[in-house]
């Protein structure tokens, strides 16, 4: 059993509309060729929202001026083990763009079932289905 450290990771899912941020991970890193919520490891000394508002500037160049906690997952992928600390990201400022040369999308809620996500992410994908596109019987 390993006894390495749990890597703690913000991540924001960045809505405009009913849409949300996706971005390509690159091959060569960890779940390479999968979409992601963008986001990164949480540094020493930092709070979950710095880390995000960090990440988020570098990896897709928008300030978030909103977000809220939405939900942590911890998953054990075989060669490590990741906290996901997710935020809603509500408001930001500047048009996103993929700062690391990363493709990236705007993918409809009721859309994101059809994408290929890093392993941990499903249950990150039903409570936002259950949160967005929940019936609300007249
Ligand atoms: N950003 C992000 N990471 C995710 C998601 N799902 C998931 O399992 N992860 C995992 C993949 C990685 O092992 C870890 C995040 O690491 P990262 O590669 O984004 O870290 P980072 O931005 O700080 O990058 P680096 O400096 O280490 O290259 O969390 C997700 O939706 N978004
Ligand atoms: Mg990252």
């Amino acid at each position: 059993m390993s006894t390495a450290k749990v890597i703690h990771v913000a991540v924001g899912v960045i809505l405009r509309g009913q849409q949300i941020l996706l971005a390509l991970r690159n091959g060569k890193q960890h779940q390479g060729g999968k979409w992601e919520f963008p986001g990164g490891k949480v540094e020493q000394g930092e709070t979950v929202e710095q880390a995000l508002k960090r990440e988020l500037q570098e990896e897709v160049a928008i300030d978030v001026t909103a977000s809220s906690a939405f939900m942590q997952l911890e998953y054990a992928y075989p060669e490590k083990t990741v906290l996901l600390d997710i935020y809603l990201v509500t408001g930001f400022d500047g048009e996103p763009e993929g700062r690391e040369g990363q493709p990236l999308r705007w993918v409809g809620i009721a859309g994101l079932g059809d994408i290929e996500f890093p392993d941990a992410n499903q249950p990150i994908v039903e409570r936002i289905q259950q949160h967005f596109l929940t019936l609300k019987p007249a």
